[in-house]
């Protein structure tokens, strides 16, 4: 057989030259798969498929073609490959192995060992010199090498070792399992190799769908010797085989592509979580540059350390989305702990001696999402108490140990963050080519506030937590300019600032560009002193500040003269989310003025619910959540991200900031009625946050207690939501008492206030349990109440808690998030104006302080209608 290389590697996957041209009578586009054991006649070139059969001919043309190879066969499995390698040896011939070996190879040069009379060294072959000391120039007949080894990814310079080797023994012959790598990535002929075998079952075939091996060569005498093996022992591969292994090899590359991609991520994710993690990928893996002498990428197989057997057990076990498998390659993720499944063959005595941790745990990485990928390994490291999420602030380090492995959410947030930058960033567009926003026209949001029913505060360190949107609303109206300058009016807080475009600090402006999609400290700071604390009132200030910011870093190549004004029927710092609700429509229209986003124009979209027509997209949301959250940051210092995500998304969710994007629908949580309280004792959402990280500083365990309890708490109630036969009155009940134990653990850990136990004491007169809801220390209460609760004893408790002055608001939750006005008065008109007082049109009186806040949704009604996400 004799390839001729035409095109890259890609292209030759997919294209299979005929290597019997003019002989398919039907020209079929496929390889026919010839199920025939014979073929009739004396002559032809087939007679017994054991011999050749035209199926397999093809695939080994193929594979001849693919690898720059002369000879390529194609066998029943990779085990079978590698006996027809060794039926070269004779007894007295010496082999020299890696000490790294899969477990099927290791079992089969144990059996040549005792049964056959070959002598086999199984020594590091990953150090040059070492084997160099095992060479004997009469018997030394086969060096068996394995790069990267399996499962712990070493790396063996093949050149190296082929050079040693061929210079004392010139008659050993050199053969390379290349089954980690394929011949996509590495071909070790091309360095000094003889013979070079994969296990087709791996990444040639790639979807566990068959058993194959492959052997390549260059050499006419090996050829022969392996071919007539091949037919004596009839091993060859079946017809059926041959063509599934042909279909597979086409989409070699591509697959190869996209799992080392992930699987890079995987291994960045893992290592900066401090885990001893075996990838070649990795610039700290000690073979690192060897192995890119060798090869053309890092793989899809890595392997990782947590020095606990029990603990690798448990996340093997918790692993949903990663299959508990052996072998790799495929197109699914497999999770497996080699010695207890792949090399289980190996004595453990002698996996001690060869350095193998019981531990390990084998990563082999399919095409799933990365996200999915990382979602579902990073939830098995936290059920098996790998890693906790540990929030502590900024300033605290981090520990290294491993084996008590306790990890700060800041910090893993940090570290995801930093493996985003192997991710794409949100390609955001317009959901369709209809209508987009005409320019120079007002920009409307609208964003809803939330309420936490359970989880508050322990969210933030990675407790899950249940809340739910409410029906009150952020407004935001940004309008266009015709000077040079911004203008801000936020009615609520009495506060207007207007000044040039060009008198802001720009100098300061480190992310320049919105990919990086963080806060800019220096720009904050540089904010702050532009604006400082002593002239304006800490709440104005504090969005004020998050506004420039996020126009200064969204809008930096494209500053636009606006005005943005903002409304909230939210009560302000009350616990229900009005700073999230603040930042989504901020967030939200800068990104639309610098057409970072489109929402697309119509005049007949109908919002039905939440769950009905989602009329924003999806990669709009997500990517509007992300700036939410970071101008939450800026309000709030170290927010959990639970109250932008239920601003932006709507709905009644369980949140967990494990991975900030961790949102489940909690349908049953929606027909909830609820009684919100507002104490009116105003209070500071970022200082009651920071307090319980000090509290955490100095008493972690009680810290701990609490965490726990929450945890147990969200557990249960998750449970009682997802349960549909569960009577509506138990469930109620349930929920009420869950209610009143949450809130003894928040006053522990001392986010309660006098006065929201005096409203808790008035209602639990009336049998209504209640608790502290959001950041606490004042604000809102929140009471459950049950379906059949008497409308008369309930009307009385409002008028107790009205009568000593507090605020009542029934409601009921989940409805739609993010909201964008479509404007029939600048479609019909098709306004381009220039002139700010007719551009902002109906909305100046609407946004002005005089104008009611509960008015503010049905008016703007008027003007156009809403789409939701
Ligand atoms: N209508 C508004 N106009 C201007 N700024 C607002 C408006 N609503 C909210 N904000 C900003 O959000 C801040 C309120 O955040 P804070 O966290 O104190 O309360 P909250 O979000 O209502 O409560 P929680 O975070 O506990 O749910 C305000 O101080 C202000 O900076
Ligand atoms: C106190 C807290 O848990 C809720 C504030 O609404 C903070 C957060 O999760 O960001």
């Amino acid at each position: 057989m004799s390839s001729t290389k035409k095109y890259r590697f890609s292209t030759e996957c997919v294209t299979i030259d005929n290597p019997n041209a003019g002989k398919d009578q039907y020209n079929s586009s496929s390889v026919p798969i010839y199920q025939s054991a014979t073929f009739k006649g004396m002559n032809g070139e087939y007679d017994y498929s054991r011999s050749g059969n035209p199926t397999r001919t093809h695939l080994e043309h193929h594979l001849a073609k693919i690898s720059s190879a002369k000879h390529a066969f194609a066998v029943s499995s990779g085990m079978a490959a590698l006996d027809i390698i060794a039926r070269i040896l004779k007894p007295g011939d010496e082999v020299i192995a890696g000490d790294d070996l899969y477990g099927g190879t290791n079992r089969l040069l144990g059996y040549l060992k005792s049964n056959a009379g070959v002598i086999v060294h199984h020594i590091d072959t990953c150090t040059p010199s070492t084997v160099e000391q095992y060479l004997n120039k009469d018997t030394t007949r086969l060096v068996l090498l394995e790069t990267p080894t399996n499962p712990l990814i070493k790396i063996c310079d093949v050149k190296d070792v082929a050079d040693r080797v061929k210079a004392s023994c010139p008659d050993a012959i050199i053969v390379v399992d290349n089954t980690m790598m394929s011949p996509y990535l590495q071909r070790p002929l091309d360095f000094g190799a003889d013979i070079v075998y994969d296990s087709a079952t791996k990444y040639l075939s790639g979807h566990h769908d068959l058993m194959a091996g492959v052997v390549v060569c260059n050499r006419d005498d090996l050829a022969k010797h392996m071919g007539f093996t091949i037919n004596s022992v009839g091993n060859g591969l079946s017809p059926f085989d041959s063509f599934l292994l042909l279909r597979g090899l086409k989409t070699l590359a591509i697959r190869m592509d996209r799992q080392q991609a992930t699987a890079r991520i995987v291994a960045s994710f893992l290592n900066k979580l401090g885990f001893v993690v075996h990838y070649p990928g990795l610039s700290n893996h000690p073979g690192h540059d060897t192995h890119f002498k060798l090869a053309r990428g890092a793989g899809a197989v890595l392997s990782f350390e947590t020095k606990d057997i029990k603990t690798s057990e448990r996340i093997v076990g918790s692993a949903k989305l990663w299959g508990i498998s052996v072998s790799f390659g495929a197109v699914n993720s497999l999770i497996s702990m080699p010695c207890l499944m792949s090399h289980a063959s190996i004595p453990a005595h002698l996996r001690a001696e060869r350095g193998l941790p019981e531990d390990l745990i084998r990563l082999c990485v399919g095409i799933e999402d990365y996200e999915d990928l990382i979602d579902d390994l990073e939830n098995s490291l936290v059920q098996s108490g790998a890693i906790r999420t540990r929030f502590t602030p900024a300033e605290e380090n981090w520990s290294s140990e491993i084996g008590s492995l306790e990890r700060i959410g800041e910090e893993r947030a940090m570290a995801w963050e930093k493996c985003s930058m192997f991710e794409e960033q949100p390609t955001v567009k317009a959901a369709s080519t209809a209508e987009t926003k005409k320019e120079g026209g007002n920009i409307v949001v609208s964003a809803p506030g939330k309420v936490i029913l359970f989880g508050e505060h322990a969210v933030v360190y990675g407790v899950t937590a249940i809340a739910s949107s409410l029906d009150l609303r952020c407004y935001g109206c940004l309008s266009p300019r015709s000077d040079n300058s911004l203008s801000i009016s936020f009615p609520d807080l009495d506060t207007d600032v207007t000044l040039e475009i060009e008198a802001l600090p720009w100098k300061a402006v480190k992310n320049a560009h919105d990919d990086i999609l963080d806060i800019d400290h220096e720009l904050v700071a540089a904010l702050e002193n532009h604006f400082p604390a002593e002239k304006f009132n800490s709440k104005a200030r504090g969005a004020i500040i998050s506004f420039f910011h996020h126009y200064m870093s969204i809008c930096y190549n494209d500053r636009r003269a606006v005005s943005f004004s903002a409304r909230s029927d939210i009560p302000i710092g009350a616990g229900l989310g009005s700073s999230a609700a603040y930042s989504t429509c901020v967030s939200t229209a800068l990104l639309i003025l610098a057409k970072k986003v489109a929402i697309e124009h119509t005049h007949n979209a109908t919002h039905i619910s939440h769950d009905g027509r989602r009329f924003i997209n999806d990669d709009i949301a997500k990517y509007v959540n992300k700036w939410s959250f970071v101008s939450e940051k800026i309000l709030h210092g170290t927010p959990s991200g639970i109250d932008n995500s239920v601003s932006v998304f709507g709905g009644a969710i369980s949140y967990s900031r494990v991975r900030d994007q961790a949102m489940i629908n909690l349908n049953g949580f929606k027909s909830m009625k609820l009684l919100l309280t507002n104490s009116n004792v105003d209070r500071d959402a970022k200082k009651l946050i920071a307090g319980v990280a000090k509290l955490k500083q100095e008493e972690p365990e009680v810290v701990k207690g609490v965490m726990d309890g929450i945890q147990g708490i969200v557990d249960e109630a998750v449970r009682c939501f997802n349960d549909k036969d569960l009577n509506r009155n138990v469930l109620l009940n349930g929920l009420s008492e869950l209610v009143r134990t949450n809130h003894g653990h928040l006053d522990r850990l001392g986010v309660s206030h006098p006065t929201l136990e005096i409203i808790i004491s008035k209602l639990q007169a009336y049998n209504l349990k209640t608790k502290l809801t959001g950041a606490g220390g004042g604000g809102c209460t929140v009471t459950l109440i049950p379906d059949d609760y008497d409308e008369k004893e309930l009307g009385d408790a409002l008028q107790k808690l009205q009568q000593a002055g507090f605020d009542t608001y029934l409601t009921t939750v989940g409805g739609s998030g993010l909201g964008y006005l479509i404007e029939e008065y600048n479609l019909e008109k098709n306004t381009q104006s220039t002139n700010e007082e007719e551009s902002v049109g109906p909305f100046t009186s609407v946004f002005s302080k005089d104008f009611p806040t509960n008015e503010l949704n049905s008016k703007l009604r008027e003007s156009g209608h809403w789409v939701f996400v």
